[in-house]
């Protein structure tokens, strides 16, 4: 059965609103053969991820999925019939005139006992907190007798789990690293010891990282997508023997996956960068969304725990996120501490490979509910 999806999708800041919701779209289309569109206020963002979209286009289809802009007007002239899944990413809110097509379509199902109405899924942050299990698929209360679902993605079996293709171990141990060249890394910098990539929030203490990594006899090569904001610009590279850094393409969304597969450390954020690391199998720094009063350390130290990771590793990580690099780093990246690491990353990939991905989920959760 073909299911039809409309994923809704508010850019608030940064990448990681529409990151996500482009690779659920494409995941559910790809490999559930689902028929789905994305409505998504700044179509020029996801233009940034995949570049075949065209941010001048308001309707167009790439990856064999439907991206609409949403805007009032369009939305208003939707001459489709309702779709029977809709997820609002991230919980954003969907547009007013969508809204009373749900309550419309809600109260004729009410009144005439037949039909389903469009089953509403809240796709929430992630978060490894214990308490993320107590709320996820219960219903968000309102007032209008719809009846929208939360749903958490997660870490353990009471959650929704995590964005995962098929695939992912696959393709993750093919990757390549002569393929770095073809982002314009030179041939003879594709064999240093130490390959890291940089997708980081502007204060993350690079600089520091950098002078440590100095110190380690063995080489280092930082890629850093165009537009990545660091503390580096200031440094001079003719300084620094053993390490190296250079600019590369932003990559297209797929592209990127086979980056974080193919180096040996990654520096990742928010929310969809920080999966994919997981996936990938390898070591990696978190530079995690700064939440008010502290917040996101209670979250980081949720996941820590769960993943199981080296003291040494959560230490270094809170710091990072406070912009400081602490001085063991040094020590991690190289001996036994990294080998602790990776065996920490590998098993923790390993556990949660074996439950089931949030798509999958996701069907499944709407075929018990129809
Ligand atoms: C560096 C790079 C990233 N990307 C992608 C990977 C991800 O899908 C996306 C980045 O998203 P994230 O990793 O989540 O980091 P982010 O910092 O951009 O997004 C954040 O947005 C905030 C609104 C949320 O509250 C945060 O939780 C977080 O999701 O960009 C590429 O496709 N190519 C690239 O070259």
């Amino acid at each position: 059965m073909t299911r039809r999806i409309d994923v809704f999708c508010q850019v608030i800041d940064n990448l990681g609103d529409i990151g996500v919701s482009w690779r659920l779209a494409r995941q559910l289309t790809q490999e559930h053969n689902c028929q789905v569109r994305l409505w998504v206020d700044r179509i020029e963002s996801l233009n940034r991820l995949e570049p075949a979209v065209n941010p001048a286009l308001q309707k167009q289809s790439v990856s064999g999925v439907d991206i609409w802009l949403c805007d009032d007007s369009l939305v208003a002239h939707d001459s489709r019939p309702l779709p029977d899944l809709v997820i609002a990413a991230f919980s954003c809110d969907l547009p007013g005139v969508y809204l009373q097509r749900l309550i419309e379509q809600r109260q004729q199902v009410d009144a005439t006992g037949t039909g389903s109405p469009t089953l509403w899924i809240q796709l929430e942050y992630l978060s490894a907190q214990p308490w993320v299990e107590g709320f996820h698929l219960q219903p968000s209360l309102r007032s209008d007798n719809l009846k929208p679902v939360y749903f958490f993605p997660g870490f353990t079996a009471h959650t929704g789990g995590l964005i995962r293709e098929q695939n992912i171990v696959a393709h993750a141990s093919v990757a390549d690293r002569s393929w770095l060249t073809q982002l314009g890394v030179p041939t003879e910098m594709v064999d240093v010891r130490r390959i890291i990539s940089v997708f980081t929030y502007p204060d993350a203490p690079l600089e520091q990282f950098v002078q440590q990594l100095e110190q380690l006899e063995s080489d280092s090569l930082l890629l850093i997508p165009e537009g990545i904001r660091t503390d580096l610009a200031h440094l001079d590279p003719g300084k620094f023997s053993h390490v190296h850094w250079t600019t590369i393409p932003f990559l297209r969304q797929t592209d990127y996956d086979r980056l974080l597969a193919c180096t040996d450390l990654n520096l990742v954020r928010g929310e969809d960068s920080f999966v994919r690391a997981i996936w990938a199998g390898k070591p990696f720094i978190w530079n995690i969304y700064r939440q008010q009063e502290r917040e996101h350390h209670h979250k980081l130290q949720a996941w820590l725990d769960r993943a199981r990771m080296p003291d040494s590793v959560g230490k270094a990580m809170h710091q990072w996120s406070e912009g400081c690099a602490h001085p063991i780093w040094k020590k991690l990246v190289s001996g036994p501490d990294w080998y602790a690491w990776q065996q920490a990353c590998l098993a923790h990939r390993n556990e949660l490979i074996s439950q089931d991905s949030l798509s999958l989920q996701l069907l499944r959760f709407y075929d018990q509910e129809n």
